[in-house]
């Protein structure tokens, strides 16, 4: 797991106040950082391209070009005039170098993205917009210096300073990234950084059901009640990919149960062994609201997904002690709207995604939320993670049914509702990168049947 942050600022005053280092410091340890990267990758005598700007983003540039020189043949382009004292000093370093200038997008096998960083405001003008443009159709590799300038360069591999910022998981900042790598300012990550809230999942943070008890029976691994509607195939889907994740027993529940797979039972009502339910996932307009209290009238852990997240009823599902909620976008705010939090456009969710998660868990901190998305955020009360494993294999109807499944399992093994949460979200995604066909044809059935690879 690692630490995210809303902004490094802080942190790198902290450097200069109790570590006695300089901003001077702190840059040449960036640029010393990139210039290791380019030398791992390209041989010596490769052409490096670095675009500057007029701030602390373009003095990383312009330090960088003077560690690479002359084993490298590397060229500058300074879209403005250095302006910040560090951008200033640090061209007065290379002056004295006498390094080559240049004035357009010259082909090169490294090209380097030192327009702005953290400082960047508002929008850029037509002309840097179109230098873009320009470093965006290179066949170049390109590298963006700590952010990817105003996330409109589409970078291969992100080098960003200190510690990972949280604005780079958005989900529409994830087409520019490319690969993130912290470079170390000098003083080790784990002294740079300090406590926060929002973490970062890794896959190795993974821990699966694994059955470490011999003196046991199906009784002991729990009892998952899916309750089915309307769509049957997406509580099939549930109630299978939760059997395959390790539930001892998974039961279909509702007035709709015929023709399910062998392996899953059915009834009409909750069986008495359940330990933890899954509703919501094609449920439609099937029940009338009497119908559902009666699934929700006992203090099972419960997953709630897809229809029922547009229902009334959620108000009485939010009072639970243990649930978890798995809306995407327009799921959530839907759910924003029934909570009377907000009443907002996906648009501006995608846009706020950090916000409003917060805002929500704020005001139920019981609940834990997985808000799906290229980069899902995982969160309950003041925990906050983000699972950027996830790839555009999942975008398929079914997938997320899958993910509700895992879930359930874990919640049905007595997981706590965060642990099954992270967990099956990592779980989901790990089937996702395991899947070796072409990246258009995974199935749900695909993810569950490679849930015993895991
Ligand atoms: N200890 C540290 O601080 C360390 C900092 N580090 C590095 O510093 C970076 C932050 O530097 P920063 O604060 O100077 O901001 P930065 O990202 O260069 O942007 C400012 C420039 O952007 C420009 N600009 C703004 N809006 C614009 C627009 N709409 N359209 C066009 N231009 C616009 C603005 O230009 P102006 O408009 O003023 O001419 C100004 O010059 C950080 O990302 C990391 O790389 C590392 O070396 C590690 C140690
Ligand atoms: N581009 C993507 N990158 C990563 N994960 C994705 C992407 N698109 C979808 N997913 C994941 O796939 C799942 C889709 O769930 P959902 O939309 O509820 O599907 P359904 O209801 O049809 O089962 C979610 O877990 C989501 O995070
Ligand atoms: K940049």
């Amino acid at each position: 797991m690692q630490k995210l942050y809303d902004e490094v600022s802080s942190l790198d005053k902290r450097c200069y106040e109790n570590f006695g280092l300089s901003e001077d410091i702190l840059m040449e340890h960036a640029a010393d950082g990139m210039a290791d990267f380019i030398k791992s990758k390209f041989s010596k005598g490769s052409s490096v391209l670095i675009v500057c700007g007029s701030g602390n983003n373009g003095a990383d540039g312009i330090a960088l070009a003077r560690l690479l020189h002359p084993d490298y043949n590397v060229k500058i382009l300074h879209l403005k005039k250095p302006k910040s004292d560090m951008a200033k000093l640090q061209k007065k370093r290379l002056d004295a170098i006498g390094l080559k200038e240049c004035c357009t997008i010259e082909s090169c096998d490294v090209l380097v993205d030192a327009i702005v960083g953290t400082g960047f405001r508002g929008e850029f003008n037509p002309e840097i917009s179109s230098v873009i443009d320009e470093m965006n159709n290179s066949d170049a590799y390109k590298i963006a210096c700590d952010v990817p300038s105003g996330y409109k360069f589409f970078a291969d591999a992100t080098l960003t300073m200190g510690a990972l910022k949280k604005d780079m998981y958005l989900d529409a900042h994830k087409e520019y990234v490319g690969d993130i790598k912290v470079i170390d300012l000098g003083v080790g990550r784990d002294i740079y950084e300090c406590e926060s809230n929002w973490n970062l999942l890794d896959l190795e943070d993974l821990n699966l059901p694994n059955r470490n008890k011999k003196d046991t029976h199906k009784g002991s691994y729990g009892h998952l009640a899916c309750v089915v509607g309307e769509k049957i195939g997406a509580g099939v889907l549930c109630s299978k990919s939760a059997l395959r994740f390790g539930a001892g027993l998974v039961s279909v529940v509702g007035y709709n149960t015929t023709n399910i797979p062998h392996s899953i039972m059915s009834s009409e009502l909750l069986p008495k062994t359940t330990s933890a339910i899954a509703i919501g996932m094609g449920l439609g307009d099937s029940y009338s609201d009497m119908d559902l209290k009666s699934f929700l009238n006992n203090d099972y852990p419960l997953i709630a997904d897809a229809d029922i997240l547009h229902m009334d009823i959620l108000q009485e599902i939010l009072k639970r002690e243990n649930v978890v909620l798995t809306p995407h976008a327009k799921e959530f705010i839907s759910v924003l709207r029934l909570c009377k939090l907000a009443d907002i456009s996906v648009d501006e969710l995608q846009k706020n995604r950090f916000k409003y998660v917060e805002l929500f868990c704020k005001t139920y901190p019981k609940v834990t939320l997985l808000l799906k998305g290229a980069n899902v955020i995982i969160a309950k009360d003041d925990k906050f993670f983000i699972n950027p494993h996830g790839s555009s294999k999942l975008a398929k109807g079914g997938s997320g049914d899958v993910l509700s499944g895992l879930i359930g399992s874990l919640l049905a093994q007595r997981y706590t509702p965060l642990e099954a949460t992270f967990n099956a979200s990592l779980a989901h995604v790990s089937l996702a990168l395991n899947y070796t066909g072409s990246d258009f044809s995974l199935t749900p059935d695909d993810l569950i049947s490679q849930i015993g690879k895991l």
